[in-house]
């Protein structure tokens, strides 16, 4: 290998794009000093708006944040979770990937997800995404374990690419090390339009019909969507910190698509797969938190103990423990939920674990667990048919999977509930909860209120 003056992988980088025919994916991390991967994504904004993305889980044990798209995946309705999979480990099988690490979320990772339901109606606010959508950021950030990480990617061509790896590694130093951030005046929220509540009241009820005249059909979820209208674009960076600084037990997601940004502070796990381990969540059946102390125990002692909640919890475990159990070896669920509680609202709560094919791929499993009968219903298809005829919207992402996977099959994707779209001065959110035969159409109203707080608080549309 030529030794060659400047950072150590140049010659590497030299000795590969000489030899590679067509284009082929360059990736190396290095460690860095402790950084906020906000303030990274924040940075990244004058070279890299419309194509950056932020992940936080839950256990606040990794984060990443990326910038720029060195290569889009994008796949129709037909085959487009094999579709995904097949054109990423074809990437991944040219690429010349300069990890030491052995770090979970470090190395080319290729991060997006899926619409809810690509046979629902489109809607215009929804055309940046397609029905699955990913990108490789040109550089990440990750925080693991109190470490800091940065990944670059570079997509090379051949001799010609020679350049790129100064001018990458001249913007990555400039990103790191800059102090000098200003924001866009914050935008002014005009109106909130949260459509006709008696409407879709009527559709909880034509839900309820819908379950009790199919012998089958045992629970459908229905979603509302809130419009804000701005005075101006909206700028996704205060919107995504303020997420981040106000749920601190929930998943923080970011993804934007040119003018469009889709984000939200979702509890809901859906796959996560290091190695050999899954794990996976039911999260089905809610109720508000207490002012006090007192009143918050008596909401989960209620909750725990409701038949309406225990049943809608209840379809999510079947599901989610047929579909485990037929693809792992060994398969843990516990008998009885818990109750997960996040700042505006309770959960009951079972969480799953398994052990599984280390070569399967993540994208195997959110394939085959969405949409889980929290956010589709029960059986998934009937449910499905029921959906497309009573919400008059389309999901786009919400409710849909969402996240990131890495170049050993990896990964992990949450559900995107609590999350809201915004495109240019007008900011989409959205709510959905779980139908059953003992739904009370009001209660599922207030509900949603409760689901929808975190955006509207995000957002500025909300003191609570
Ligand atoms: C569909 C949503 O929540 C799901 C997840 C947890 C609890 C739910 C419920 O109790 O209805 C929903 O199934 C949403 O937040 O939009
Ligand atoms: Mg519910």
């Amino acid at each position: 290998m030529a030794k060659i003056k400047g950072h150590p992988l140049k010659g590497a980088f030299i000795n590969f794009i000489q030899e590679i025919n067509g284009s082929t994916l360059f990736s190396y991390v290095e460690k860095v000093e402790a950084a906020d991967p906000i303030r990274f994504y924040e940075k990244g904004k004058e070279w890299y708006k419309g194509e950056r993305f932020y992940f936080k889980d839950r256990d606040g044990e990794m984060t990443l944040a990326g910038l720029g798209s060195v290569h889009t995946i994008q796949h129709g309705p037909k085959n487009r979770f094999a579709g995904v999979e097949s054109d990423w480990d074809a990437l991944m099988k040219r690429a010349s990937v300069h990890n030491p690490y052995d770090v979970y979320g470090t190395g080319p990772v290729a991060f997006g997800g899926f619409s809810f339901d690509p046979a629902q109606q489109e809607g215009e606010e929804w055309s940046r995404f397609a029905p699955s959508f990913f990108y490789v950021p040109e550089m990440m950030m990750t925080v693991y374990g109190g470490e800091t990480y940065v990944t670059v990617n570079m997509l090379c061509d051949g001799a010609e690419s020679e350049p790129l790896f100064d001018y990458i590694e001249k913007r990555k130093k400039w990103i790191l090390a800059r102090n000098d951030l200003q924001f866009d005046k914050e935008a002014v929220l005009k109106k909130i339009l949260s459509g006709d509540s008696s409407v879709w009241k009527k559709s909880i009820q034509s839900a309820i019909q819908a379950i009790e005249s199919d012998n089958e059909l045992k629970k459908v979820v229905l979603a509302r969507k809130v419009t804000a209208v701005f005075d101006q674009a909206i700028e996704p960076d205060r919107v995504l910190r303020r997420l981040d600084e106000g749920q601190p037990d929930s998943f923080i997601f970011s993804i934007e698509a040119m003018d469009s940004c889709f984000l939200g502070a979702s509890p809901e796990r859906l796959v996560k797969k290091r190695n050999s381990t899954l794990l996976t969540t039911c999260l089905a059946g809610s109720t508000a938190r207490g002012k006090t102390e007192e009143e918050d125990q008596r909401l989960e002692t209620a909750l725990l103990t409701d038949d309406k909640n225990r049943i809608e919890h209840d379809y999510v475990v079947q599901m989610i423990r047929r579909e485990m159990q037929s693809m792992c070896e060994e398969v843990m669920v516990p008998n009885e939920p818990i109750i997960m509680k996040v700042r505006d609202i309770q959960h009951l709560y079972t969480p799953v674990i398994g052990t599984a094919d280390e070569h399967e791929s993540v994208l195997r499993f959110v394939e085959r667990f969405h949409p889980t009968p929290a956010l589709g219903g029960l059986p998934a298809q009937k449910a499905l048919h029921v959906i497309r005829k009573l919400e008059p919207m389309d999901r786009g992402f919400y409710a849909a999977p969402i996240g990131w996977m890495d170049y050993r099959k990896n990964g992990e994707f949450a559900v995107a509930i609590r999350s809201g779209l915004l495109v240019k001065n007008e900011a989409f959110l959205y709510a959905g909860c779980g139908v059953v035969p003992d739904s009370n159409p009001e209660t599922e109203l207030e509900e949603t209120n409760m689901k929808l707080r975190p955006m509207l608080r995000a957002i500025g549309g909300s003191d609570e």
